[in-house]
């Protein structure tokens, strides 16, 4: 072996004690190494090569720097992690003394987030957020978590006796749209040292825990058929008898239980859209029997607030109808007795603003969706042109068939076969997606859950607008008249079979079959 191959062979191996080297520092404690002794170091690596082969010298020089950037990698992990230590231990002491002097100043802000998680996790209740009672965001219109800040005031001296700036501390603050509550989330970013750093990764899965076994179950179920009827007199008794639980069913479903049997004299009913507003108040459990449609009826009896909802399944897809009714008696004993998960499904608050009372600031009542609100060119043969916007800004104009705007749970349905993403209940956000867009760049958007909506029809459309509320109440957009969606603050709480991942992954794979292939075979080429 000549002495340049000898010294290539020790460099090499030089470098794979360097590779070994950069792992310990990723995985365990290393001493810093200083940057002269780094490049004394790297020099060591190959020493001048005396042949007068080029290529052998630009070998050399390829090892010399690959063997120099391990070796910095290393050392500069090292550095890190020393410096990474020295701030969680000040963060600790400071995080300690802060506790001590501060407790009754930042009792409202301080951990708020953990608080509330800790207090999720314990009493496993469902809660909505609001502002803080303690006053955090409540009095300055900001909420951060503790800002921690150095004992001494004063510019920071470095161990090599250095002086660099102080890093500046600072507070993120929402914009509350004008609401006075400002409500906005807690768990958002947390501020350290002017750092700003997303929330701990929680396990977000929401549980309902009864303080005491519910009294009041409400039926909601398809009408018009025989099997869903016979199930309901099946349940309902089963439901008295075993759990004394007070009825409420639908008008036209008492009626017939009565003419079925005078046993059901004990149920209840309404008699008025005033009566049933104040169902949320006497209800603590919604029952629905039938396919997804069921669930949107029932979604829709609610203008407000919605008690948590159990659906069973009875029609052809259900993806939001998890529970098999064939097994009641075991999935409604748990659902009484037991905490459950559920799934908060968004809804979409909405509302037409005619052009003849532009100066009112609401007109109509305003319509709640739990799956999407479509506007679409009805019997028009025309093209849809629609000029939408998102809280002040443009979005764009709509030359099309319609534009979908759809929730999270109504990613699966209209939405879905227009072309738009499937997306977790669980993901805050709204669905904007064209119906068979007259433009080859118009893809489908996700928009986050707090912005306004306005679909404006303007005075210059040549075609019609219709706007449907999942499926339904098709009412005529004319020019200048506009659509005005939100998120709702009033989800519908649904219980899930296991928890919402698995029960949204299920319903995707069963009742859509994503994704299905036969594998392939492994007698192919290759
Ligand atoms: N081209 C389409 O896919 C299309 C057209 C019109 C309406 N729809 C959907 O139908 C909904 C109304 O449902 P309906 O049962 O009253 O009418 P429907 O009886 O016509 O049923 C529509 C189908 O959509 C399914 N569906 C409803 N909500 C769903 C969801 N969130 N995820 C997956 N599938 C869902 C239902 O299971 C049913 O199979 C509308 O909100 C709209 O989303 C879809
Ligand atoms: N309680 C109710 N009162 C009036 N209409 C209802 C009620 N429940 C459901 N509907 C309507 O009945 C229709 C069919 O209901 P649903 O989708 O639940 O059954 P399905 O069509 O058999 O199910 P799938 O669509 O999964 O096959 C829907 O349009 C829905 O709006």
């Amino acid at each position: 072996m000549s002495a340049d191959e000898a010294a290539l062979k020790t460099c090499h191996e030089r470098i794979n004690l360097s590779v070994a080297a950069s792992h310990q520092a990723e995985n365990g404690p290393v001493t810093t190494v200083s940057s002269k002794k780094s490049e004394e170091a790297t020099y060591a690596y190959l020493p001048p090569i005396e042949s007068t082969d080029a290529h052998l010298h630009e070998f050399a020089e390829a090892m010399r720097t690959v063997g120099k950037a391990l070796q910095q990698v290393a050392e500069g992990k090292a550095a890190a992690q020393a410096e990474a230590a020295e701030w969680k231990r000040k963060y600790e002491s400071e995080k300690a003394a802060k506790a001590h002097t501060h407790h009754s100043v930042i009792k409202g802000c301080s951990n708020c987030v953990k608080d509330k998680l800790e207090h999720l996790a314990s009493k496993l209740t469902l809660e909505t957020a609001s502002a803080d009672e303690t006053g955090c965001c409540g009095n300055h219109g900001i909420c951060s978590r503790q800002i921690l800040q150095d004992q001494c005031p004063g510019p920071n001296r470095k161990s090599d006796g250095r002086i660099v700036g102080r890093k500046v501390p600072f507070r993120l603050s929402w914009g509350s749209n004008g609401d006075k509550n400002g409500q906005h989330k807690h768990d958002f970013v947390s501020f350290e040292k002017g750092d700003i750093t997303t929330a701990e990764r929680s396990n977000k899965q929401i549980f309902l825990k009864w303080d005491s076994p519910p009294q009041t179950v409400l039926f909601v179920t398809k009408p018009n058929s025989n099997s869903v009827h016979a199930l309901c007199s099946e349940m309902v008794r089963w439901l008295k008898e075993h759990n004394n639980i007070n009825i409420f069913v639908e008008p036209r479903v008492s009626k017939e239980l009565l003419i079925e049997d005078s046993y059901f004299n004990f149920i209840q009913t309404w008699d008025n859209d005033e009566e049933m507003k104040t169902l949320h108040t006497k209800v603590d459990l919604i029952v629905t029997l039938g396919g997804d449609g069921t669930v949107l009826w029932a979604a829709s009896l609610f203008k407000g607030p919605v008690p948590p909802v159990v659906a069973f399944s009875l029609g052809s897809l259900g993806f939001m109808t998890p529970f098999p009714s064939e097994q009641y008696r075991e999935c409604l004993g748990n659902v009484l007795k037991r905490p459950f998960a559920i799934t908060l499904r968004s809804r979409l608050h909405c509302h037409v603003i005619r052009d003849a009372a532009k100066d009112e600031v609401e007109t109509g009542e305003p319509i709640l969706v739990l799956n999407e609100v479509t506007i679409d060119r009805g019997m028009s043969s025309y093209l849809t042109y629609l000029e939408c916007y998102c809280d002040s800004s443009f979005v764009t104009c709509v030359q099309g068939d319609g534009l979908i705007i759809s929730t999270t749970s109504g990613s699966t349905a209209y939405s879905l076969a227009a072309g738009g993403s499937m997306v977790h209940p669980q993901v805050p956000g709204i669905l904007f997606t064209p119906i068979c867009p007259h433009s080859l760049s118009f893809r489908p958007l996700i928009l986050p859950e707090y912005v306004t909506l306005r679909v404006q029809v303007p005075f210059n459309s040549r075609g019609q607008a219709w706007a449907s509320f999942d499926g339904k109440g098709r009412i005529q957009l004319g020019p200048g008249d506009a659509l005005i969606c939100s998120v709702s603050p009033w989800p519908l709480p649904t219980a899930c079979l296991v928890d919402s991942t698995t029960d949204f992954l299920r319903s995707i794979h069963e009742g859509l079959h994503w994704n299905l292939r036969k594998s392939q075979a492994l007698d192919g080429p290759g």
